[in-house]
């Protein structure tokens, strides 16, 4: 069987987030399954892209609307990825340093219209067409609808929702740049008076998953707008919880951490990463230190986080560190809040691959307060390097980590994002550490639990023999 993933993110190439993550290790766990899986994702101008060679496989032109705008198909030429990966270069629109911006209407429908015409030179077509998220969104609908790719009718697609919240919407006035089809069925495009990718998908698309089980009854009563429509449709819906890439998020071999550490070792090993960021961030090495990792968006509830962390920092009996950018606001709060709390607090405003995998393996607990959380896959990398999370208990959170009042459990969990239930959920990370037989004892049994995609890319096979 071949699924071809079409996608915006995927590590190595591009990432801003999680989706980049999944579409990363999914096909690689899925080929180890025996299906053939490859992804397609637009050629952006990045430190990958300028890193590596690549060769062009195919040419031609789209037209979008009446503008034709010429694109390439290119492969890499050495250094292959554990599955084929495609690139759609279209110099004028997707060859930026950045991935998403407010051009992305035409950016995202002129891949979409790429990615299907190139498909239509090919002689065997893909079994399966599995679409993540809103940038791909139109493919389910243009593969029903438009008059061009008819031959593709009978191909099941599959949406994933790893973000319900962006929903892609444009105004119909930009109908026109959408691959002719029969106008009775422009309804599909439309949710509430605009143009919405996300809902055409979910109304189009043969199958929908969202990354979590929980998440995907959440969002039947909190789905920025589109609760009915996923309530309706809900027969064809299902969560499937993600997995992470345990090639890449081991702490046995990881190549960004100062020193690697097994279980046996972790004591030592995750002192050392400690110890170098408790270096290089000016930070008390003999204090718990708690670290968030993440976009600054309202979903994370880092808008909380300057009040929260006065709050927590004022008794001066832990260390705060946060990796992240988003919220302009919020950024500056929090790197304000630096002159107060000097040797005990610091903010890294941006983004940084390797500073993460040392956070996550020198941190003692790692924050995640979010008011939405699809999956999350911080929390399960936090749990790999022997991190204890601390979650609000939504989505992804839920179904992944355990209070430790309860049988067996191992983070902290708290119901609701308060600054008050914040800093409690803290408070009682700094009375576990303070116990450390009890400390340490968890967080040798959470690198031990089994978060790979063994089990997750099984449950993706079973749902695409359920359509094929
Ligand atoms: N400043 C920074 N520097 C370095 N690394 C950074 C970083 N900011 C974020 N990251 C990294 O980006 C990834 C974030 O993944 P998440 O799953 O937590 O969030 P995201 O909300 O982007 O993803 C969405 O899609 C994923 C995948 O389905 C869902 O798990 C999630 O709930 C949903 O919101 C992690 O690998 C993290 O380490």
């Amino acid at each position: 069987m071949t699924i071809t993933h079409i996608s915006a993110e995927c590590y190595p190439v591009a990432k801003v987030g999680g989706l980049a993550d999944v579409v990363g290790a999914l096909p690689k766990y899925q080929n180890s399954a025996s299906i053939s899986s490859q992804v397609i994702m637009p050629f952006y101008d990045n430190k990958f892209t300028k890193e590596n060679v690549f060769s062009s496989i195919f040419s031609s032109e789209i037209l979008l609307g009446n503008t034709p705008i010429e694109f390439n198909v290119l492969v890499l030429k050495e250094k292959p990825l554990d599955f084929d990966i495609f690139f759609i270069d279209i110099p004028e629109l997707l060859f930026k340093e950045y991935v998403y911006s407010f051009d992305d209407t035409e950016r995202f429908l002129a891949f979409q219209i790429a990615v299907l015409d190139w498909m239509l030179s090919w002689e065997k077509h893909p079994d399966i067409i599995h679409c993540h998220d809103h940038h791909t969104g139109l493919i389910p609908f243009m593969l029903q609808e438009s008059y061009k790719y008819e031959t593709f009718r009978k191909i099941p697609n599959i949406l994933t929702i790893h973000n319900a919240q962006y929903q892609g919407w444009f105004s119909h006035s930009k109908v026109g740049l959408i691959p002719p089809f029969n106008f009775d069925h422009v309804g599909l495009l439309d949710w509430g008076g605009t143009i919405n990718p996300l809902a055409a998908a979910i109304k189009c698309a043969w199958r929908v998953t969202t990354v979590s089980p929980s998440y995907m009854e959440e969002l039947k009563a909190a789905a920025n707008g589109l609760e009915s429509l996923l309530s309706a449709e809900s027969g064809k819906c299902s969560g499937i919880l993600n997995g992470i890439d345990t090639d890449v998020w081991n702490p046995e071999t990881d190549h960004y951490i100062i020193k690697n550490y097994s279980i046996k070792t972790v004591n030592a090993g995750a002192e050392a990463n400690k110890k170098h960021l408790c270096d290089t961030f000016n930070l008390d090495f003999n204090k718990p230190l708690f670290a968030f990792i993440g976009r600054l968006v309202d979903e994370k509830g880092s808008d909380l986080f300057p009040e929260v962390f006065k709050l927590a920092l004022q008794n001066n009996n832990l260390n705060i560190l946060l990796l992240g950018s988003g919220n302009p606001f919020v950024e500056e709060e929090l790197k304000n809040l630096k002159n107060d709390y000097i040797g005990t607090y610091d903010a890294f405003i941006g983004y940084d691959e390797k500073l993460s995998h040392i956070i996550y393996s020198g941190a003692d607990f790692l924050l995640m307060p979010s008011r939405v959380e699809p999956c999350g896959l911080n929390q399960m990398y936090a749990l790999r390097y022997g991190t204890i999370p601390i979650v609000r208990s939504i989505g992804g959170l839920k179904d992944t980590v355990i209070d430790i009042s309860e049988t067996n459990g191992f983070g902290i969990c708290h119901e609701n994002v308060t600054v008050l239930e914040i800093v409690n959920a803290i408070n009682r990370g700094i009375i576990l550490y303070e116990n450390q037989p009890e400390y340490k004892k968890i967080r040798t049994s959470i690198m031990n639990i089994d978060h790979s995609w063994h089990v997750s890319a099984k449950e993706y096979i079973n749902l695409y023999n359920s359509i094929n």
